[in-house]
Order: structure tokens, then sequence, then C-alpha cells
């Protein structure tokens, strides 16, 4: 397989995040098997809930030595610990709280009750991701990254004509007034998103395909931040059917 951007079609949103999740734990025994750790990057959103939850719901889930692997973010919003605004939240509920998972290998960004500006929160941020560094980088390479893409295209909190999508001197920027609530957050940037092995893109919904069909026509990352990701070995689109209606025929792969 190249490392082509692929796009993988399931019937709906159901039958995709089931499908991801299968995919995500078969990758997953792979990789442990090749590897003594595992770094993985969760996605905020309803789509990489979706997924978690599917995780959370396979019995073969229980097959992985969780133990061994570390979870991150893309992006997390600036909200206090606990709230139910919180990606890091949203994921332990779908799924890292059913997992044995040592409190050292998940790696949420701080909250904005954390005593922290946001500024210096993404520089606590950038400064966990740099303990982790291989390869003379400042972040581990991860093995993969899950992103959700909004209507607007934007992956993580890389939003279409800010800044952000242009960063390339910074693992973790600081973000204000998104466009999508609530305003502050913080991100990984493209760099280090795009140092992944594998990025997957989970999304679903007919507001999503006209993002999806402009990035795999070659639109600008900075008017399609989707456009700008691409992992170092695989970037997958897995999408419904409804956000696949703009995707060229000839990059389709139908999962059913
Ligand atoms: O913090 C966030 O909001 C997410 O990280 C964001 O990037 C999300 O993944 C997309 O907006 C897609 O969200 P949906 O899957 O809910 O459409």
């Amino acid at each position: 397989m190249t490392n082509e951007r692929r796009v993988l079609v399931h019937p709906d949103k159901a039958s995709l995040a089931s499908s991801v999740a299968a995919r995500f734990i078969t990758k997953m025994l792979d990789i442990l098997d090749a590897q003594a750790v595992a770094h993985v990057v969760l996605t905020g959103g309803s789509m990489g809930s979706a997924m978690l939850e599917a995780v959370a719901a396979s019995p073969a889930r229980t097959s992985i030595d969780w133990s061994r692997v570390h979870f991150w973010w893309g992006d997390e919003r600036w909200v206090p610990a606990g709230d139910g605004e919180r990606n890091d939240r949203q994921a332990q509920e779908a799924l890292l709280d059913d997992l044995d998972l040592p409190a050292e290998n998940v790696h949420p960004f701080p909250a904005s009750d954390s005593g922290l500006s946001l500024d210096e929160a993404a520089a606590s941020a950038a400064a966990e991701l740099s303990t982790h560094g291989v390869d003379g980088l400042p972040h581990p390479i991860f093995d993969i990254t899950f992103l959700g893409v909004g209507p607007d295209g934007h992956i993580a909190s890389l939003f279409p004509h800010r800044s952000g999508i242009r960063v390339t001197d910074r693992t973790v920027i600081a973000v204000r007034n998104s466009p999508k609530p609530p305003p502050e957050r913080l991100s990984l940037t493209r760099p280090v998103i795009n140092s992944s092995q594998r990025v997957w893109l989970v999304l679903a919904g007919a507001d999503k395909a006209s993002a999806l069909g402009l990035a795999l026509a070659g639109a600008s990352r900075d008017e399609v931040p989707v456009a700008g990701i691409k992992g170092r070995r695989r970037t997958v689109f897995f999408v419904d059917a409804d956000a696949a209606a703009e995707v060229p025929e000839a990059l389709i792969s139908r999962d059913y």
C-alpha cells in the first residue's frame, strides 16, 4: 500500500465507528508485537467518542496489553479538569476508565483550573511531549493519531485562515477566539501530527463532504487545514457515505 491518502467508506456512522474500532484493535496488536510501547493520539468530537465507545464494546480489546500504550490528545478545550466538555473526560468516559492504564500513560493537556495561564499550559504540554521525545524530536513519533474533521476542514484546533495551521517552530500552541466553542484551546501543531506513523481521520455526515472533497482535490491547508495532514506511512480517511459524497470515485475503497 502506498502512502497516498486513502478513503474507506462505510454505510453509516455506526458501522464507521465499529469498523475503525476493529481496525484500531488489530493494528495495536500488530504494533505491540513489534515494539514495547505504543503512543496514540486521541481526538475530541463525536466521531472520536463513538469510535472509543465501539472499542470499549469490543471483547477483542481485552487481547491488548494497554499498560504498554500511552494516550495523548490532539487538542483540548480550555475548561476546568473533569468538565464534560473536555476531550480527555469524554475519552475516559468512552473507554479509558475501563482500561487498566497506569496513570503515567495518560497525558492530558493542562486544565483551565490548573493555576497555569493558557500560554503556560501550552509550554507545559510541550515539555511533557519533550520528555517522551525520540530521534532528537521534542515529541514521540506517534503510532496512530486520530483526528476528527470539522465542516470547515479544521483538525484538532487548527482552523482555516488562522495562524495555527502555519506554525512549525512549536509542538503545542494556545488557541484563542476559536470558531468552534469554547473560544480558548490547546492544540498540537501540524508538524507533530504529520510526524505520526499513521494518521487516521474519522468523519461522518453530509456537512463534512465539502471539506473532504476540497482537501482531496488539492485545496490549500490554509483554506482547508485537513489538506495539510499526512502521516509518515499511512493517511486514511474513515468516512460514512454522506461524508464521501464529493470524493473522486478513484480514491474510494468501499468497506461494504
Ligand atoms: O476539540 C474538538 O472539538 C475536536 O478535536 C475537533 O477537532 C473535532 O474533532 C472536530 O470538530 C470534529 O468533531 P465531530 O466529529 O464532532 O464533527
